[in-house]
Order: structure tokens, then sequence, then C-alpha cells
């Protein structure tokens, strides 16, 4: 068969825009349409007689030989499979091809160019990829502090269970500090809201700091911290809180040490979230009106 095998007239047999290709039982190519001139930037008359391996990438080759070709022999056809073509530039061109095999091992080509295809699939993973980091930046302003960058109180609620329910689980203790930074309004009023922004921070940066990767570090409200710390018993709380109280004498409004009460509450695991916050609240009270800049433990009546 040669390329004069295939002789219309009229209408004009090379409009198509898509590539054919026939090869004979040899896989030399007996005919390629204009497509592999027009577009390809092939020389016709150089194609016919080479092997249709000139063509293909050497993966595309492997595919070919590994899979395309087995099935063609055994199905005699091949639909939609993906390769890759060099044009006559040695330029890669993504096609999308079918085959069909006759009797005499002749196989008919057709290849559709896939590069827009291949542009749509980039921008499509791109758009995603976007997406993703979308959702995952909304998922940490849903869950952080904006101000200090440490836990809201939301996401507190999400992890709190967990931390308890380990705590059952191991037999540990747990304690929960409630952190309230004192006359925090006096610091406000009397040098401005921006300078009580710089204490939140500064006070938010030293509890992230000070505690451990297994804490639980929150702002629970406005001046207001929690940090929920797993396997930790009454005597450790009590160090953790004296050096607390020492860490935040190091932040200092005009001069002067800012300082905290804390209230502490000691749970088994076999408390929820808000009773401890509620015992912590109550300590926390206490500290507040036995003078400030004290810690108090929760205690049972
Ligand atoms: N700068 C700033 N102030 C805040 C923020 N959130 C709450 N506050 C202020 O924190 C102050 C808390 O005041 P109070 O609840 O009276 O407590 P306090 O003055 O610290 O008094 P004690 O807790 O009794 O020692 C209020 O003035 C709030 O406006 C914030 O994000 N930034």
């Amino acid at each position: 068969m040669t390329n004069q095998a295939i002789g219309f007239s009229n209408p004009k047999p090379d409009e198509f825009q898509s590539g054919a290709l026939i090869t004979n039982e040899n896989r030399e190519i007996v005919y390629a349409n204009t497509y592999f001139s027009d577009e390809l930037n092939w020389t016709l008359k150089k194609l016919l007689g080479q092997s249709s391996d000139v063509l293909f990438t050497i993966s595309s080759k492997i595919f070919c030989e590994s899979y395309l070709m087995p099935l063609l022999i055994h199905e005699k056809k091949c639909e939609e499979m993906q390769l890759t073509l060099f044009d006559g530039n040695g330029k890669r061109v993504p096609v999308i091809v079918s085959a069909k095999m006759d009797e005499k091992s002749c196989i008919y080509w057709s290849f559709f160019n896939a590069s827009k295809r291949d542009k749509l699939y980039e921008e499509l993973i791109d758009a995603r990829k976007e997406l993703e980091a979308q959702a995952k930046t909304l998922k940490l302003m849903a869950s952080t502090d904006e101000l200090t960058g440490l836990m809201n109180r939301r996401e507190l609620n999400l992890r709190a269970p967990e931390v308890i329910n380990q705590a059952k689980r191991y037999t540990h203790n747990i304690a929960l500090l409630m952190i309230d930074i004192d006359h925090f309004k006096k610091i406000n009023d009397a040098h401005g809201h921006l300078e009580g922004d710089r204490v939140l921070k500064a006070l938010g940066q030293k509890l992230l700091k000070f505690g451990r990767q297994t804490d639980l570090i929150a702002r629970f409200g406005g001046e207001e911290f929690i940090m929920l710390l797993p396997d930790t018993n009454t005597s450790n709380a009590k160090i953790f809180a004296r050096r607390l109280h020492q860490l935040t004498s190091g932040i200092e409004v005009n001069h002067a040490p800012v300082t905290v009460s804390i209230g502490i509450t000691m749970t088994d695991g076999s408390h929820s979230l808000d009773d401890l916050t509620n015992q912590a609240d109550g300590a926390l009270y206490e500290a507040k009106k036995n003078g400030r800049n004290k810690t108090e433990f929760y205690k049972e009546t």
C-alpha cells in the first residue's frame, strides 16, 4: 500500500483535523495524511517507509510494545490511548490514539492532538491546588486566634475531649489552668488598646514557648487563656504555675511587670471540659479575691 493507494479526487481527502497513518505488517509507514506535514511539521516523503517508532517518544514506544500492540494483536483495535509523539522538529505533542489492525497486520492509526486537553488538566490541577491551599487557610483561620496565633476556644472544644479521654485510658492526671491578666482593663485604659494587644500577644508567645508540644494552649476569651497539661500531677502543676508567674512578670507595661492570676483544677479524665473550665474559673475567682498575682486550686466542697 502506498500513499497513492488511498486516492481520492474530490472532495479533498486531507482536510482532517487529525492525523491518519497506515503502517504495514513490518510497522513501516505506508501512508500519512497531510496533518503530519501541515500540523506536525513532518515531511511526508521522509516519513514514508520509516518505522512508526520514529514518531513515538521512548515511554510511548515502551507503552506501545507492552500494551498497545498486544491489545491490537488480540482485540484488533484499541481506543483513546494517551501517547506522546515527536513532531518533525522534535517537539513533544500529546495525542490521543485509536488504531485498528486488519487481517494482514496493517494498522490504521488516528491521532488527535491532546495539547489543549493536557493544558486543561494542568489548569484543573492548578485550580485544585489553589482551592486546597484556600481550604487550609480557612481551616487555620477557623481554629486560630488571630491576635495571638494560639488555638481559639472553638478548637480547644474540639481537641480537649481527646486529651481528657487519653488521661482516663492511661490513668494519667491532667491539669487545666485558667490564666487571666490582672487589671487588664487599666492597661487598655491607660495605654491604649494597641498596648493591650501587645501584652496579649507577648503572653501568648510566652505560653507557647513554655508549654510542651502535647499541651493545649488556647486563648479562651478577652484576656483569659487556658492551658490543658496532660500527664501532670498537682505538685507539677504548682511548679508550672509558679514559673508562669515569673515568666509573665517579664512582660512590662510602662516599666511595671504584668501579672496574672491562675485558677487550676485537676482531673483523672472523669470530667468534661465544661466541668473543668467552671472549676478553674471558680479557683481563678478566688485568686483574684485573694489579691491577684496568685494561683489557687479548685477545692471540691
Ligand atoms: N486590647 C485588647 N483588649 C481586650 C481584648 N479583648 C478583651 N479586652 C479587654 O480586656 C478587658 C478585661 O477587663 P476586665 O474583665 O474588667 O478584667 P481586668 O481589668 O483584667 O480585671 P481583673 O481580671 O479583675 O484583674 C476589657 O477592657 C476588654 O475590653 C483584645 O483583644 N485586645
